[in-house]
């Protein structure tokens, strides 16, 4: 069990972590999303005694980490890949987190086999990619075969293969009733792997909730319809007798209608005498939950294209427009 309660962190006049209360319990994966730079990071800091809280708490089991027995043997974390001395061989990485663990030897080729690092683990960590790192890095937090697990970015750099074994990996260990606590910016894997997720913007927490129910209730369906006749379509919504219609333009010059569905949609053309050539109902999906969660609170959105281009001075390229 991982716990926040009131969790805030400030660096000089930047409040990293504001306030964040949130639990996260055994034997379910619980997704931890946020846009780059809302405190994903230093929250997990927090809750793994790296870093101490200006205020509030962070627990692991209900206590703060540095009051842990046998620490490695409560919680292991995947924080940065880049971890370990790259002329060491795998093994021997391992062998000395064993030994500072407190940890039996014989587990070092346990986790080896279970991360498939077996047959390289007598080579150098610095000739190693970076997904076999990643799975070197997750080898170590499974070492002391802990309660509580926290990967941050479990995915970067691995393959499809890499990818499938991560999501098998976290739900195994979810159903042996373990904590496990999963940060990553890939949107359509956490829709798969997680059953919560805990949501962070500006340091502030804004979601915290099963991730099916998260998708069910901020989303907002919507029709996609392409037509080269959009006035008049449009025209024909708008007067709509069921009730409120809006129409919203999308990407590639596609219309966004909601309050309707694709059947009245392909009505209302039909009576304008619009030509439709495309027609959908948009599938609910986290990435628009996320971006509708967090859209107001993105700390370093990037400018547009186009007003990017010009602001260089140059002219918007043509993929831009
Ligand atoms: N040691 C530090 N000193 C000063 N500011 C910091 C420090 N660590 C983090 N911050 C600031 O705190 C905020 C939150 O950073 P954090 O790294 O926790 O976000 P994140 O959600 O993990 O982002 P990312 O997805 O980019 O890793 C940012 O504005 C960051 O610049």
């Amino acid at each position: 069990m991982l716990t926040a309660r009131e969790l805030t962190k400030r660096y000089g006049g930047t409040t990293a972590v504001d306030s964040l209360t949130f639990d996260v319990r055994p034997g379910l994966v619980t997704g931890f999303l946020g846009p780059n730079g809302a405190g994903k990071s230093t929250t997990l800091r927090l809750l793994l005694g790296l870093d101490r809280p200006t205020s509030g708490e962070a627990l692991v089991n209900g206590r703060r980490y540095v009051r842990l027995p046998q620490p490695a043997r409560q919680v292991g974390a995947l924080l940065d890949a880049s971890a370990g001395h790259p002329g060491r061989s795998a093994r021997a990485h391992l062998l000395a987190l064993a030994r500072g663990g407190g940890i039996p030897r014989r587990r070092v080729a346990d986790v080896l086999d279970e991360v498939g690092l077996s047959d390289v683990a007598d080579r150098r960590i610095g000739g190693f990619s970076l997904g076999m790192r990643q799975r070197l890095g997750i080898a170590a937090a499974l070492l002391g075969d802990p309660g509580v697990l926290v990967l941050d970015e479990p995915l970067n750099g691995l393959d499809l293969d890499g990818v499938r074994w991560v999501r098998g990996l976290v739900r195994a260990l979810a159903d042996e009733g373990r904590t496990v606590f999963v940060s990553s910016h890939l949107m359509s894997e956490m829709q798969l792997v997680a059953d919560r997720l805990v949501v962070v913007g500006g340091g502030r927490l804004v979601a915290d909730a099963p991730t099916a129910e998260l998708i069910a209730s901020w989303s907002d369906p919507r029709v996609v319809v392409r037509t080269p006749d959009p006035a008049p379509l449009v025209e024909q919504l708008r007067r709509s007798p069921r009730g409120p219609v809006t129409v919203a333009p999308g990407a590639d010059g596609a219309l966004l209608v909601r309050g309707a569905t694709p059947e009245e949609v392909g009505d209302a053309a039909h009576a304008a005498g619009a030509r439709v050539h495309a027609l959908y109902r948009e599938e609910a999906s986290l990435e628009r939950v996320y971006l509708d969660l967090t859209g107001a609170e993105v700390r370093h959105r990037a400018a547009p294209p186009r007003s990017r281009a010009a602001a260089h001075g140059g002219t918007a390229r043509k993929e831009d427009r």
